[in-house]
């Protein structure tokens, strides 16, 4: 079954994981994870600033949370941020330019696994978008089954924007929430949609005025399930996903060795470079450092 194959795929990894996590766990949490003892509900929020981006670490905190989460037999999973301002800037751009090779090849499995333990976590799984969700955030977004997003924040798969496609898993994710036309054109142009646009196309199912009624909406939706047998509803759920995941798990190794060659080309190393710099330069400029 496929559910035993993936989490014995991440357990038989997570000795693997846990020492990278110990290697270099930082002195902060970089996952804040509290569980309500009235629903049951557990509400999992980035803690990595200043952006939530997602480096090797931070993933695995967050893999090693959903496995939690499985394991205490929480009622659901509710997907946040610690920073009002960033749900999540989406992939470490460190970790894409100039990147050590061996490093890359492990920050890109551990993406993959990041992706399959959300995508799939047996719990329902809801996004209380209270930040910009670019790139890999927005992925993170789609992964889970609900989404609620704060006014005047953004959200899309912007790969474009920075001389990048997106892996084709990654447009999977999006196509799972967005009709074919419309994921395809926002794909092609790196949009990143208002918070008004993507409820309009339903990228978010929800707008909420605050983070409190985001948590509690993320709440509602999870109780929807209150009816439903727990474990018919994740095989369900893992039955409807299994084939755009398979397309993944059939080919972790081609996916690898595609996106390592991508990522380390010149051209697209040097459109990185430029777009992380001009990052670099617009936030010395707020900070009033020229
Ligand atoms: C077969 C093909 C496969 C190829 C594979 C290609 C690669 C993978 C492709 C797809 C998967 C996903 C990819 C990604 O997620 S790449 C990351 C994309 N992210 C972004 O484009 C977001 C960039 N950031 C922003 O737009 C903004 O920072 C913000 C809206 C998130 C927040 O804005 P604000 O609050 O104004 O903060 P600042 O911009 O001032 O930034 C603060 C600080 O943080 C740094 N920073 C921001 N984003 C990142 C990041 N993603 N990685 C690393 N660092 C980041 C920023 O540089 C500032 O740092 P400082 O200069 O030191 O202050």
């Amino acid at each position: 079954m496929l559910r035993s194959k993936i989490l014995n795929r991440i357990r038989l990894l997570k000795p693997v994981i846990d020492r990278r996590c110990m290697s270099s766990a930082s002195k902060t949490p970089l996952t804040l994870l509290e569980v309500d003892d009235k629903s049951g509900i557990a509400t999992l929020s980035l803690n990595r600033p200043p952006v939530n981006s997602l480096n090797i670490d931070l993933m695995n905190s967050i893999i090693e949370s959903i496995t939690e989460i499985e394991g205490n037999k929480s009622r659901g999973l509710i997907l946040t941020s610690a920073n009002d301002r960033v749900f999540c800037a989406g992939l470490d751009l460190n970790e894409l330019h100039k990147p050590n090779q061996e490093r890359l090849k492990e920050f890109w499995a551990v993406f993959q696994d990041v992706w399959l333990a959300l995508h799939l976590c047996s719990v329902p799984t809801a996004a209380a978008i209270n930040g910009h969700a670019p790139a890999g955030g927005c992925l993170l977004a789609t992964a889970c089954e609900y989404r609620v997003m704060l006014p005047q924040m953004t959200i899309g798969l912007n790969e474009t924007q920075f001389g990048y496609m997106a892996p084709k898993w990654v447009m999977l994710s999006y196509l799972s929430v967005l009709p074919r036309r419309l994921a395809e054109r926002a794909l092609t142009q790196g949009k990143l949609f208002t918070t008004a646009e993507a409820l309009d196309v339903g990228l978010v199912d929800e707008i909420a005025a605050s983070k409190e009624e985001a948590l509690a909406k993320c709440s509602t939706f999870i109780d929807s399930f209150s009816k439903a047998n727990p474990l018919a509803r994740s095989l369900t759920k893992k039955q409807i996903r299994e084939p755009d995941v398979q397309k993944l798990i059939a080919d972790r190794a081609g996916d690898l060795k595609e996106c390592l060659e991508y990522i380390n080309s010149p051209l697209l190393q040097d459109g990185l470079g430029a777009y992380f710099e001009a990052l670099k330069q617009k936030s010395r400029s707020k900070a009033g450092k020229s």
